[in-house]
């Protein structure tokens, strides 16, 4: 039946119904948020309870801000705050080991973050997980490790021939491009038997600044699930002109899925070589089709070869930043590296190395201040669990931060100064916990790090092969040039850094 004409009138046109809708549906949600949620008692800014847009404006317009606006949520409401509207933060160093331990622990919320959900490190669900990280775990063992010695230390040398280059010359020789360019050349030779041979490059060209707008973009993917799709689609050329960062990502991003396609077409063809990669094994693995499949596998590769790259060159300049600015932890480290290694061009094997104290204690302090991951790290029980008087109900997003537990006064007093001396005769916290037990750079439990012995085989002798044969002088460097200023999953130093930079010298017993 045809409504009146004069009747049609009086109806609201349908956009001003569509607004109504839209603003009583979210007054309701925010209404519930704030006064009916499971979490509606816990503390914390009504904001950040309502909306994660609150989180977003730290993330994004602040860039990278939300960790700190956190800390100052803790100072005010305590040790555990509201920060969004499903998720709690805790910052209490002893509470570490039960939000992670947990073997059915879920990791919710990483999976959008990166344009990489199927792959290991971002998988949510437990078992799922379990189950891809075992077809990766027989890779990164210690024996697995000690297998690909020689790749290694063949990279270890080459970086020091362009040391001595730089020494010969005398110009600047920038850190931060030259450890990215040594452990990307080594996992993506051991990923894929390629690499892009960085650390031959002049300038040392490296994906690390597209792994650092990976960390970036993290912030909008974490908004908007879609973003990463949108931007696959857009062509190199545009992106490379809208943001140069991001197509080097992007670029990244497609090399590695035409380096799995060819790795599974070898497999498939039977004309793969006889040596073992990382993605040559997983392809061999018992895994089911489903976990084989190019676009999974490309997932994995983003994520391994990231997670190899970013976080012990990130450590590496941190400690020598420390050990070039501080004359007497370079006196004390040098003396006990030519004690080892009195004839300079042969490093020692891992296994000397590992019992020297000072060494140890030096990347023990490079990894406390260089963190791994600056970002909140999510968890998910299936049960309720219990923090002080809270009882935390089931499947509620639980958060801590490495960068808290490593400033944590109580068990690192001065924090922020590199203090290699706190680790040496086995100290212990307080309360009579060994002090290493705070050192949470690798994280903990089902979901901790996979390639831990890869990485301190990369530290100890990187570190013995610099301060053994050579001295760093900094140049126009500041402790500003490896301080986190934004928390961008991985730590970012102050935006205009132009990288650690050093002038390499001789020693004197080379
Ligand atoms: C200084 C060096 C490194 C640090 C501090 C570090 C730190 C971390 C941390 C904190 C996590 C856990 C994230 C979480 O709790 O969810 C992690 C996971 C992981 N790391 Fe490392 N990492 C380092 C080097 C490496 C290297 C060299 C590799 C080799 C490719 C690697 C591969 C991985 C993988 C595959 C995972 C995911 C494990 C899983 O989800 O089961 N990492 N890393």
């Amino acid at each position: 039946m045809a409504i009146p004409s004069s009747r049609l009138d009086l109806l609201p046109p349908a956009s001003a119904l569509v607004a109504c809708m839209v603003i009583l549906g979210l007054t309701t949600l925010y209404v519930y948020r704030l006064y009916f949620s499971p979490l509606a008692h816990f503390p914390g800014p009504k904001l950040a309870a309502v909306s994660r847009w609150y989180e977003a404006y730290y993330e994004i317009v602040c860039l990278g801000q939300y960790s700190r606006r956190i800390n100052q949520m803790h100072d005010e409401y305590g040790p555990i705050v509201r920060v969004a509207p499903d998720e709690l933060h805790i910052r209490d160093s002893s509470f570490f080991d039960t939000v992670y331990m947990y073997p059915k622990v879920k990791k919710h919320g990483w999976d959008t973050r990166f344009g990489s959900k199927a792959s290991t490190f971002t998988t949510a669900d437990s078992a799922l997980h379990r189950r891809r990280r075992a077809a990766l775990s027989p890779m990164f063992s210690r024996r697995s490790i000690q297998r690909l010695m020689p790749l290694i230390r063949e990279n270890i040398e080459l970086m020091s021939r362009r040391l001595s280059e730089f020494q010969e010359s005398n110009r600047p020789l920038c850190l931060t491009d030259a450890f990215p360019a040594l452990t990307g050349d080594i996992i993506m030779e051991y990923s894929f038997g390629f690499c892009y041979k960085s650390l031959e490059d002049q300038n040392f060209a490296s994906f690390h600044e597209a792994f650092n707008a990976i960390g970036a973009a993290g912030h909008i993917g974490a908004q908007f699930p879609g973003f990463f799709w949108l931007m696959n689609q857009i062509p190199v050329s545009i992106t490379q002109k809208m943001q140069p960062a991001l197509s080097s990502l992007l670029r990244m991003k497609r090399d590695q899925s035409d380096l799995v396609a060819k790795t599974i077409r070898e497999h498939d063809a039977g004309t793969q070589s006889d040596r073992r990669t990382i993605f040559s094994e997983i392809i061999r693995s018992n895994l089911p089709p489903e976990d084989k499949t190019q676009q999974r596998l490309a997932d994995e590769a983003q994520t391994v070869v990231g997670a190899g790259v970013e976080t012990t060159s990130f450590a590496l300049c941190v400690g020598s930043f420390h050990i070039a600015g501080t004359p007497q932890i370079y006196e004390r480290l040098h003396t006990e590296l030519v004690g080892v290694c009195p004839d300079w061009t042969a490093l020692p094997d891992l296994h000397e190395l590992e019992k020297l104290p000072y060494l140890k204690a030096c990347i023990l302090e490079s990894l406390r201040l260089s963190y791994g991951l600056s970002a909140r790290n999510p968890r998910t029980h299936d049960r309720p669990i219990q923090y002080k008087e809270w009882t935390i109900p089931a499947e509620t997003v639980i958060a801590m931060t490495i960068v808290d537990v490593h400033h944590d006064e109580k068990i690192f007093p001065d924090s922020h100064a590199f203090i290699p001396e706190r680790w040496l005769s086995d100290p212990k916290t307080a309360d009579g916990t060994p002090l290493e037990h705070y050192l949470v750079a690798f994280g903990r439990g089902p979901r901790a790090c996979l390639g831990i012995n890869m990485a301190w085989t990369e530290l100890y002798l990187a570190i013995a092969m610099i301060f053994r044969r050579f001295k760093f002088e900094l140049f126009e460097t500041e402790i500003s040039d490896v301080t986190l200023e934004h928390d961008n999953f991985i730590p970012n130093v102050k935006l205009d850094s132009k990288g650690v930079r050093v002038l390499v010298r001789s020693v004197v017993d080379c």
